[in-house]
């Protein structure tokens, strides 16, 4: 591996500007046959999105996965969405009774427009046969695969008929894996991205480490279609964690999906816990991202997400941030 980098040692560099106002960029992306207004999904965790919050993006034209951890009420979630006339996008796993579930799907003639498989190790049988049980029951979803790491993974996902692979093993911030297990992309997640959009023919979604929006740039530059965060969107009015108010300041929950408060046992844990500050409506941080990744476009010297892809950049040894506090 050459070049190993991680968002906060990248600089990208502008180039002449060819609009008249930061306003006039356009942010939207199609992924899976749909356009959305920003290249960002918040993450399937269980302190980040609820039925409500994916009916709220799904209405306001952002892409959602909702998460997997209340396994008897997505049925009735696809079909809740689709009576709105709204898209559905859900999360499985690979255990048995997944397999059952998307063949209860199938014969009720519910086809989320999205499904995700969501485990830890994606570079493994399990995925290749769960991709290869929804294609055969589902063939009209659109499957995204992961988590992985390496280009190995994101050729064999892509084989087995994943239509996008999730890339990101451990640089999540409620992350442990790298500590508890030596391994994933924490610290070089860009470079990861980098190497395995190389090998990619289909979209790749980058997996965590977003610290800051100008990270949403980077990972479009080095080959994302789309952004999957976390910690970014956790805190919010909407958001379901736990709120807590400590020396008269808010915080709210954000917990790993392999923690032992999602998992409710001390079993394989590879998340933590932490608190993060109250920031008001998620719409606001929507809005801003939007206003900062119009800005990303216009340094780009483009008016269309695509410009950001080509830009060049310089990497940045020791880190852009100077020693200030970002995060
Ligand atoms: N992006 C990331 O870096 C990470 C994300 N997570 C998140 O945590 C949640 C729980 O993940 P996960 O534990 O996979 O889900 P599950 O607990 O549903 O496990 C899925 C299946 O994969 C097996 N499995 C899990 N890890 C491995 C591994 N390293 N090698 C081989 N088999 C494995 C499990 O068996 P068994 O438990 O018996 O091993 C189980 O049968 C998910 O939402 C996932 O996205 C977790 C860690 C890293
Ligand atoms: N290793 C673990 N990774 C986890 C866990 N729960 C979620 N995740 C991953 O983190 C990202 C979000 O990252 P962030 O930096 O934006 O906060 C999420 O999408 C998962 O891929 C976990 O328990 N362990």
């Amino acid at each position: 591996m050459d070049n190993v980098f991680d968002y906060e040692d990248i600089q990208l560099i502008p180039a002449k500007s060819m609009v008249n106002s930061r306003s006039e960029c356009d942010t939207s992306v199609t992924f899976g046959g749909r356009t959305f207004k920003l290249p960002v999904v918040p993450a399937n965790m269980q302190t980040i999105i609820d039925e409500n919050i994916a009916m709220y993006l799904a209405e306001n034209d952002y892409f959602y996965i909702m998460h997997r951890f209340n396994p008897g009420k997505r049925l009735d979630f696809v079909k809740d969405m689709h009576a709105r006339g709204l898209y559905a996008s859900i999360s499985v796993g690979v255990k048995e009774e997944e397999y059952t579930f998307i063949q209860q799907l199938a014969a009720e003639q519910l086809s989320p427009e999205y499904i995700t498989i969501d485990i830890a190790h994606g570079h493994s049988n399990a995925v290749i046969n769960m991709i290869q049980h929804i294609k055969k029951h589902l063939p009209q979803s659109f499957v995204i695969a992961g988590n992985v790491g390496t280009p190995e993974a994101v050729r064999e996902l892509e084989h087995a008929g994943a239509d996008a692979t999730k890339v990101g093993i451990g640089p999540g911030k409620v992350c442990i894996t790298k500590i508890k297990t030596g391994f994933g992309t924490g610290g070089w997640q860009l470079a990861a991205l980098r190497w395995c959009a190389k090998a990619a023919t289909k979209p790749i979604i980058a997996d965590g480490g977003i610290r800051t929006h100008g990270d949403i740039a980077k990972s479009v530059r080095f080959g994302a279609s789309m952004v999957m965060i976390g910690s970014l969107f956790a805190g919010h009015e909407e958001s379901p964690g736990e709120t807590v108010e400590r020396d008269g300041k808010l915080y709210k929950e954000y917990f790993g999906s392999a923690s032992e408060f999602q998992k409710g046992e001390r079993r394989n844990v590879e998340g933590k816990k932490m608190f993060v500050e109250y920031k008001g409506p998620l719409q606001d941080t929507l809005t801003e991202m939007e206003q900062d990744l119009q800005s990303s476009i216009s340094y780009a010297g483009g008016d269309r997400l695509a410009a950001i892809r080509t830009v060049d950049y310089v990497i940045v040894k020791n880190s852009i941030f100077n020693g200030d506090k970002v995060y």
